[in-house]
């Protein structure tokens, strides 16, 4: 087994990787607006009832139109999967170890493909799609990795007569329920590592972005995945979600998504239901309102270009997005010239375009929302950049920036998830902690200093899940730096990490007396 190693990104200054991605939007537009059916124990289910994924930057154009779930297709799928674990959890850990690093290497092959697709389907610009896509192979390299230490379980002592052993068996039924902002990543990794383990998966993708959910289920059947182990069910999350989540045969919800519906999942998966023998299990990542601070002894073009680049990487829609900056006063009108600078510098406009640094937004009501908190931002604070948008042919927003804001401004408070950020001045290093630390939220942070004893002190006292120094705060890499956030942001699951599957496992032990 080669050693894990995180998939490179591609170099499109490279002609031949420019044209093979431009070869890929090809291919893509060639498969545009087809139909989709659900997918249960392997058969092909069309329904009248469809959800159509429209391309963000241009909503005339539909990428599918995919068959949605009804409360019986769900619970169709339920069953199904209840039945599957009873065969898949006997499948040797290698095996299904197996199927991951087949998918891999499909994916790999089809890589500017799966990018393409995310173009038209997320509206990613190419580096941010090559960078999902780049993930999903991480995740499927690094679980198959993982679950192979884990297969024969945790070492324990044993006492003369007696021999002890301490396994990981699966849990049971997962729902697995993903988000479009890293609509091949996310949904690919939760569901793999739910798989991996042994358990079923039912798979209900966001519903904005479904065709990149169903190509990968047909990745996974390539590779060997018997049927039954994933079913493919799209639909409302309001109608199907609910369903699912309060099923009574459902043993665990590995959720990604905002905080209003994470913590909805919470309360009732808490609740146990008729017939159900378990308390589920629930994995959340939710939100984050992630901080940039600056101190005055820092690399200030750093600082600047840092901010710009997560804050308006993707249009602002990561959880880890810089959504705030907190900056010494020392140092604070020269940074923010320079992000000012900086951002009216950004191009953005259709991904297919090279050129464009950002794409749309992903539908009309985060244009709304996002629209709104403008509005807000220009109450609250002074506008230095950007401000507009247009929604006649596809959701764009300028990349937006509003400085002098009040750390509990709305602006500095509340997830906007799109293209703004909110700037604030620091009296001190020890103060611009204390205002990083001042959300209901705990994902990501990060740190531009050149002092050492500054360097410390933050990762003694911010408080987030991921926390880096001297870059950004987007950007974590599987295997290297594992992802999840505390507080709002989430259960702290830490995705891409080495104690992520046992999340999806529960640890049985033996012990017989010789
Ligand atoms: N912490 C992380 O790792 C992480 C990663 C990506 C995104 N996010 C967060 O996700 C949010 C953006 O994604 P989104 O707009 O897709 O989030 P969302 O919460 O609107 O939707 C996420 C998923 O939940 C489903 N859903 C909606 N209502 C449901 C219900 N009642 N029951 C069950 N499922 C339901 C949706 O259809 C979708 O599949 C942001 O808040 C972002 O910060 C977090
Ligand atoms: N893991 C990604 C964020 C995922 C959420 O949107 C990052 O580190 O930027």
């Amino acid at each position: 087994m080669i050693p894990y190693k995180h998939e490179p990104f591609t170099d499109f200054t490279q002609e031949e990787n420019k044209k093979a991605f431009l070869d890929a939007l090809q291919t893509v537009e060639g498969y545009l607006g087809q139909d989709y059916p659900l997918i249960i124990g392997g058969e092909r289910i069309m329904t009248e009832d469809k959800l159509v994924s429209t391309n963000p930057a241009n909503k005339e154009e539909i990428v599918g139109r995919v068959s949605k779930a009804s409360r019986d297709l769900a619970e169709k799928a339920m069953q199904t999967a209840d039945a599957t674990f009873n065969t898949w959890k006997k499948v040797k850990p290698e095996f299904r170890a197996d199927v991951l690093f087949k998918a891999a290497a499909i994916v790999r092959r089809r890589k500017h493909e799966f990018s393409a697709l995310l173009t038209k389907e997320a509206g990613k610009p190419w580096n941010e799609a090559d960078a999902d896509t780049a993930e999903a192979i991480d995740f499927l390299e690094y679980y198959g990795r993982q679950m192979l230490k884990l297969k024969d379980g945790m070492p324990v002592e044993s006492r003369p007569g007696e021999f002890n052993r301490f396994d990981y068996i699966p849990l049971g039924v997962g729902v697995v329920i993903s988000p479009w902002n890293f609509a091949f990543a996310i949904m690919a990794g939760t569901t793999v590592a739910a798989l991996v383990t042994g358990n079923t998966v039912l798979l209900k993708p966001a519903s904005t972005t479904p065709v990149v959910a169903y190509k990968f289920i047909e990745v996974l059947e390539e590779a060997g995945m018997p049927a039954g182990v994933v079913n493919y069910i799209p639909g409302s999350g309001a109608e199907v979600g609910d369903y699912l989540v309060d099923h009574p045969r459902t043993r665990f919800i590995s959720f990604t998504g905002s905080r209003e519906v994470g913590s909805r999942i919470y309360e009732r998966a808490g609740k146990v239901n008729e017939g159900q023998i378990w308390l589920k299990r629930v994995i959340a990542e939710m939100g984050g309102k992630d901080t940039i601070v600056v101190d005055n002894e820092a690399d200030l073009e750093l600082a600047a270009q840092s901010i710009v680049k997560s804050a308006f990487g993707f249009s602002g829609q990561k959880c880890s997005a810089c959504s705030r900056a907190v900056i010494h006063e020392d140092v604070y009108d020269q940074v923010v010239s320079r992000v000012e600078e900086l951002t009216k510098a950004l191009t953005y406009g259709d991904p297919t375009d090279q050129s464009n640094f950002a794409g749309p937004v992903i539908d009309q009501a985060s244009f709304d929302k996002i629209m709104s908190y403008i509005e807000i931002g220009k109450e609250e604070g002074r506008l230095i950049a950007g401000g507009e948008g247009d929604s006649s042919k596809g959701y764009f927003i300028a990349p937006t920036v509003f400085a002098d804001l009040a750390p509990d401004a709305r602006i500095m408070q509340e997830e906007i998830f799109g293209p703004v950020v909110g700037l604030t001045k620091a009296k001190s290093f020890d103060e611009a902690i204390e205002i990083a630390n001042n959300t209901d939220y705990g994902l990501t942070g990060a740190v531009i200093t050149n002092n050492r004893a500054h360097i410390e002190q933050a990762r003694e006292d911010f408080h987030v899940g991921n926390l880096y120094f001297n870059r950004g705060c987007t950007g974590a890499i599987v295997g290297y730096q594992p992802f999840g956030g505390f507080n709002m942001s989430g259960t702290d699951s830490k995705a891409g990490g080495p104690d992520y599957l046992q999340l999806h496992m529960q640890g049985k032990t033996t012990s017989e007396t010789l």
